[in-house]
C-alpha cells in the first residue's frame, strides 16, 4: 500500500511538471524537440497516465454528458481589446469552477504559445468546458476563447458563431478602444447577448463611471447592465458566472436532429493528425462514426472525441449544444478549416452559413539570411504552417536574395506573429521584404481574357502587372479603419490619414476627451508603418483596428528602378499614381545610401514606362590622375582629365552595377529593427 501511495505521489508530481514543461518552449527547444512532440513521447510511454487529471478536480467529469440537458448549457466567448484582461478573467473563471487549481502560476492558462505570453496577445483560440453550480443546478459553461487579434476578424467571428453570448471586457482605465468596437460589432451582428464587463476596477486611475457612460453612448447598452470586476483580484467574478447563466440563452439545438458541427479551431498534432475543436449544432457523434467535411466533401472516421477542460478529456460521445475536440485522421489543417461544417456520412445536412476559405491579403517575401540556412528555414515554415492553414506559401527566388518564399497572410498582425514565432520558436533568422497587397485588373484584351480564363485577374507579383492598354481598370483592396484616440492628437492623426489617402467616414466623441474616427483606406497605405506612426504620434494612446472593405478602382502604375539605365527586377513595385513621385524618390535615396561608390558614376532612377520621375547619382571614386603632374603645362592636365572622363563614360555604359546583397536587404526589408 505504501509503495502504491508513493508511486501515485510521484505520478502526480511528474504530471505537474509535465504540464508546466509543455508550455515552457525555451526549455523544450533546448532539448531539440517541439513541445508537442516532447509531450507525446512521454505520454506514449505513460499510457496509463494519459487520461488522468492534471488538475485537482475530477469529480465533475463523472457527469453523464448524455443526460446533460441543453437548457443548462451556455456557450460564450470573451472579447476585448489587447491587454484589457481577457486571459486573466478566463483564468479566474477556470479556477472558480475548479477546471484548474488555484495557484500563483495560473497566468493566462489559455495562452499557450510563447509569443502569446510574451506579447500578451492571444493567437490561437483555446476552449474550456466548465461545470458550475448555481442555485442547486449544475451548468455546463463552454468558454470559447477567441483570438482577439485574429485579423481580419474571421477567426473571431467563427468562434463567436459557436456562442450565444459574449463577455465584452473593457479596461476601467483605458475605456473603449478600437478592438472593443470591432469585436462589439461582430457580436452584435451575430445577434448575441452582450454582457459588458468593466475590468481592472482595482487600478488607482480606474474610472468605471466614465467607461459605463462610454458603453452606453457607443453601444447603446444601459449602464446598469455593466458588471464591474477586478479579474486580477477576483473581485465580483462570481457575479460574471451568475450573469452568464442568467442572461445568456442556451443553444437552440436538439439531440434528435442529424449531427451537425462547426469547426471553430484546428491544430496539428504530430501523432494524431488534426485536432479540430467543434461545437455541435445538432445530433450526436461517437467514436467510429464516419463524418464528412462540407467544404472538401471528404469522409473520415472519428478516432477520438472529448471535452476540453482545458486539457483534453476523452469521452465516448458528444451531444448537441456541447463543445469539444475531435480527432478523425485528418492529415492537414486545410482539411478542417475554421468555419467548416461536419456531418455524418449517412445523414448529409446543409452546411452552416458563413464559411469562407482563408484569403491572404498581405504578402511578403521571406529569405534565409544565408543560403546555407535554406533547409532549416523551410522546415520551420513547414512546421508553422502545419498549424495555420490560412498562410499560403509559394516558392520564390530572387537574384539578389537567393531562394526563398512568398508568403500570404490574412493581415498585418497575422504576419507579425508568424515572423515572430519563426524567429523565436525555430531560431530562424530571416529577411522579410516589405509587404505588398493583392491588386486586381479587369482585362479588356480578349486574348488575355482567354489566356487567364476570366476577365478579372489578381496580381501579386509586379512582374505580372498587365499594361494599361490591356485593361479597362485596376482595382486595389480597401479597408475601413477605426481609430480611437484622446482628442489632443486629432489634428496629427487626421493629417496622417490624409497622407495615406484615407477618406474620413465618421468622427464622434465617445466622451469629453476621446474621439472615434472611421476612415476608408487603401490597404496598401497601412501595411508598412501606419500603425507604428499612429502609436508614436499619439504617445501610444491611439488604438487602431481595421476590417476589409472590398476592392475599389484605382489609378495604379508600375514603377521600375533603373541602375545606369538597366531595370532591376526585384525593385519593381506597383504604386498609386499619386504616390509614385514620393515612392520613387524614397527608393532612389535609399539605394543611394546603400550602394557603395564604384569606379564609375551610377545613375539611380525611378521610371514609369520611359518617363524618369526621380533620380539620384552615386558619384564615382575619383583617382587623382594629376598626382604625378608637378606644375607643368595646363593643357597636359586637361588632357589627362579628359582621358579619365572618357574612360568613366565607357565604364558606365558597359559596367554592370555591382549591387551588394546588403543594399537589396536595406531597400527591400520591412523595417529597421
Ligand atoms: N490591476 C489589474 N490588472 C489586471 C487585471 N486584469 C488583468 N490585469 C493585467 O492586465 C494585463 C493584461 O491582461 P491579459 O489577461 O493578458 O489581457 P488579455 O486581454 O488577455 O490580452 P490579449 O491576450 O491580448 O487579449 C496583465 O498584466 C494582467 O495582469 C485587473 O483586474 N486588475
Amino acid at each position: 500500500n505504501m509503495s502504491f501511495c508513493l508511486v501515485r505521489r510521484c505520478e502526480a508530481a511528474f504530471l505537474r511538471h509535465l504540464s508546466e514543461f509543455r508550455v515552457s518552449r525555451r526549455r523544450t527547444s533546448s532539448c531539440g524537440l517541439s513541445g508537442t512532440v516532447w509531450r507525446h513521447r512521454w505520454m506514449k510511454r505513460l499510457p496509463v497516465l494519459r487520461c488522468r487529471d492534471l488538475s485537482s478536480h475530477t469529480h465533475q467529469d463523472a457527469v453523464d454528458l448524455s443526460k446533460f440537458p441543453v437548457e443548462r448549457i451556455r456557450n460564450f466567448s470573451i472579447i476585448a481589446h489587447i491587454d484589457h484582461g481577457k486571459s486573466t478573467l478566463a483564468d479566474r473563471l477556470l479556477e472558480m469552477t475548479g477546471a484548474i487549481a488555484k495557484t500563483e502560476k495560473n497566468k493566462q492558462v489559455l495562452d499557450k504559445l510563447q509569443v502569446e505570453r510574451e506579447r500578451g496577445i492571444t493567437v490561437k483560440a483555446q476552449t474550456a468546458s466548465l461545470f458550475y453550480s448555481h442555485q442547486g443546478q449544475q451548468y455546463l459553461l463552454n468558454l470559447i476563447d477567441t483570438p482577439v487579434n485574429g485579423d481580419p476578424h474571421y477567426e473571431v467571428s467563427r468562434s463567436i458563431s459557436a456562442c450565444q453570448g459574449v463577455l465584452l471586457i473593457v479596461d476601467a482605465n483605458q475605456g473603449i478602444q478600437a478592438q472593443t468596437v470591432a469585436n462589439f460589432y461582430l457580436a452584435f451582428e451575430a445577434q448575441l447577448t452582450i454582457i459588458p464587463v468593466i475590468n481592472k476596477i482595482d487600478l488607482k486611475n480606474a474610472d468605471p463611471d466614465r467607461v459605463e457612460a462610454q458603453i452606453e453612448k457607443v453601444f447603446d447598452i444601459p449602464r446598469e447592465e455593466c458588471i464591474r470586476i477586478s479579474a486580477k483580484l477576483g473581485t465580483n467574478v462570481e457575479r460574471v458566472l451568475q450573469e452568464v447563466v442568467n442572461r445568456i440563452p442556451p443553444p437552440e439545438v436538439s439531440t434528435d436532429d442529424p449531427f451537425k458541427a462547426l469547426v471553430f479551431d484546428s491544430t496539428f498534432d504530430h501523432y494524431r493528425g488534426v485536432v479540430a475543436n467543434i461545437a455541435l449544432f445538432g445530433g450526436q457523434v461517437k467514436k467510429g462514426d464516419r463524418i464528412v467535411s462540407a467544404h472538401l466533401g471528404k469522409a473520415y472516421e472519428v478516432n477520438e472525441l472529448g471535452l476540453l477542460r482545458p486539457d483534453e478529456r476523452p469521452t465516448d460521445r458528444l451531444y448537441a449544444g456541447q463543445v469539444g475536440y475531435m480527432v478523425a485522421g485528418m492529415k492537414d489543417v486545410k482539411e478542417a478549416q475554421i468555419g467548416d461544417t461536419l456531418y455524418l456520412q449517412q445523414q448529409p445536412v446543409e452546411a452552416l452559413p458563413g464559411f469562407k476559405p482563408a484569403k491572404p491579403m498581405v504578402f511578403a517575401g521571406m529569405y534565409p539570411m544565408d543560403q546555407s540556412e535554406y533547409t532549416g528555414l523551410r522546415s520551420a515554415i513547414e512546421r508553422l504552417t502545419l498549424n495555420d492553414s490560412s498562410v499560403t506559401v509559394q516558392r520564390d527566388s530572387s537574384l539578389a536574395l537567393g531562394a526563398g518564399w512568398r508568403l500570404g497572410f490574412l493581415g498585418l498582425l497575422h504576419m507579425e506573429v508568424f515572423n515572430q514565432r519563426l524567429e523565436q520558436e525555430y531560431n530562424a533568422s530571416v529577411i522579410v521584404t516589405a509587404p505588398t497587397v493583392p491588386y486586381k485588373a479587369v482585362l479588356s484584351s480578349a486574348k488575355l481574357i482567354k489566356e487567364h480564363g476570366s476577365e478579372e485577374i489578381t496580381i501579386v507579383n509586379p512582374a505580372q502587372f498587365p499594361d494599361r492598354s490591356l485593361v479597362s481598370e485596376y482595382l486595389e483592396p480597401m479597408v475601413v479603419g477605426t481609430i480611437l484616440s484622446p482628442d489632443t492628437y486629432t489634428g496629427k492623426i487626421m493629417s496622417l490619414c490624409m497622407n495615406r489617402r484615407g477618406v474620413q467616414k465618421n468622427m464622434v466623441y465617445i466622451d469629453d476627451h476621446r474621439v472615434m474616427m472611421k476612415y476608408l483606406f487603401p490597404l496598401n497605405e497601412i501595411v508598412v508603418d501606419f500603425y507604428d506612426l499612429l502609436k508614436s504620434m499619439s504617445s501610444g494612446y491611439a488604438s487602431f483596428d481595421y476590417e476589409n472593405a472590398g476592392y475599389q478602382a484605382a489609378d495604379l502604375i508600375k514603377m521600375d528602378i533603373l541602375l545606369n539605365g538597366r531595370s532591376v527586377e526585384e525593385l519593381t513595385t506597383i504604386v498609386h499614381r499619386e504616390r509614385a513621385y514620393s515612392a520613387g524618390k524614397a527608393m532612389c535615396e535609399k539605394l543611394k545610401d546603400s550602394i557603395p561608390r564604384q569606379m564609375f558614376e551610377i545613375a539611380v532612377q525611378a521610371a514609369i514606362g520611359s518617363k524618369i520621375i526621380a533620380r539620384e547619382t552615386i558619384k564615382a571614386y575619383r583617382k587623382n590622375v594629376l598626382a604625378k603632374c608637378y606644375g607643368g603645362d595646363i593643357t597636359r592636365k586637361m588632357k589627362l582629365l579628359k582621358k579619365q572622363a572618357e574612360g568613366k563614360k565607357k565604364m558606365r555604359r558597359i559596367g554592370n552595377v555591382d549591387v551588394p546583397k546588403d543594399a537589396f536587404i536595406n531597400v527591400l526589408k520591412r523595417k529597421d529593427k
